[in-house]
């Protein structure tokens, strides 16, 4: 707590996880080469005074990486938290700093576990905090704002990042360093955020947080999924190697519409007969994978993505294996969130 309480506004707990935001260079025009995660929570609240005014805000260091280190244990270990804080009657809504690599990855996790409408919305930066124009402070600002926010509530974990509101379902990072990296493609943004008010346009339409049959309270670790990439000349190496590791599912990031290059197919359709579960994705980025359609998925027993990509497909299929390894009802899933 760094001011007196208000009755008059939300209550906001700052969950910080690392990432840029929390990073620092050498020198005011240092963008890349820094070292990220190594400010505080503490600091990160009192370098943006301006949050203080419109919640009263509470900060936690749940943990302090880079978003390239984030792990199935720390999903975990997050998503615990935000359920614990979001069923107090004193928190409103919840902000989780974090690094951009795996930002979208995390948010749809979050998206698929979190039980509660209350709003979660996660952000990070693409300059550190030490940068020029860094724009950890302004996001952060956003970011409070959104999840003091009341029309926040219900519309499933957001990401607030360059004055845009994003659907954790269908945001991904597209350039490596640009501010402007966060998008959601052909589906796009749900909102602004302008002088501090959200403003919103668009919903997505599927399932998430209190709607979805995922329950990650009782569990300490989640099933071994992997993804094997495609490309011209690409062989049964990765996929054999990954099924030989203990993979209990296998996402394919195929090319085009989740083709299926002939010289992995036979590997795939072995680690089928072994009780892999696999799902065919794209590499593309867009667009729906269809369902029987570059390849008989009734026939393979395989489960088509739908428009979610590789990681998130990765994603949902871990939380799918939690809970069933029927084929059927996994490729309900990918219609359903
Ligand atoms: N902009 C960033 O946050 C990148 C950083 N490598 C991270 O994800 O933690």
């Amino acid at each position: 707590q760094i001011a007196a309480h208000s009755a008059k506004l939300p209550n906001v707990t700052i969950l910080a996880t690392g990432g840029t935001i929390a990073g620092t260079g050498a020198s005011s025009t240092t963008t890349v080469g820094y070292t990220a995660a190594t400010v505080g929570v503490q600091s990160l609240i009192q370098a943006v005074p301006e949050i203080a005014r419109v919640a009263n805000i509470t900060g936690e260091q749940v943990f302090q990486i880079a978003s390239e280190n984030m792990g199935n244990e720390h999903w975990l270990q997050l998503a615990k938290r935000v359920n614990v804080l979001l069923g107090q009657a004193n928190v409103d809504g919840i902000v989780i700093t974090h690094g951009t690599d795996t930002l979208e990855e995390t948010a749809y996790f979050l998206n698929l576990v979190v039980k509660s409408k209350k709003p979660v919305v996660v952000v990070g930066s693409m300059r550190p905090s030490t940068a020029l124009s860094a724009d950890g402070p302004i996001n952060l600002y956003n970011a409070v704002n959104l999840a003091g926010s009341p029309s926040a509530a219900g519309k499933g974990v957001l990401v607030a990042m360059n004055d845009q509101i994003h659907a954790a379902r269908d945001v991904t990072k597209a350039s490596t360093t640009t501010t402007d990296t966060f998008r959601a493609a052909e589906l796009g943004m749900v909102g602004y955020i302008q002088g501090g008010k959200p403003y919103f346009y668009r919903e997505v339409t599927r399932k998430h947080t209190v709607d979805t049959e995922f329950d990650v309270s009782k569990l300490d670790a989640l099933p071994q999924v992997d993804v094997a990439y495609a490309y011209a000349n690409v062989g049964d190496v990765a996929v054999k190697a990954l099924v030989a590791a203990g993979a209990k599912g296998l996402v394919h990031a195929g090319v085009g519409n989740g083709s299926l290059p002939a010289r992995t197919r036979p590997a795939l359709i072995a680690a089928r007969e072994k009780g892999v579960v696999v799902v065919r994705s794209s590499r593309v980025g867009q667009g729906i994978v269809a369902r029987n359609g570059e390849a008989n998925d009734d026939q393979l027993d395989f489960v088509a993505a739908d428009t979610l990509s590789p990681q998130k497909a990765r994603i949902l299929l871990m939380l799918a294996l939690t809970k069933t390894s029927d084929t059927k009802d996994i490729q309900r899933m990918f219609y359903t969130y």
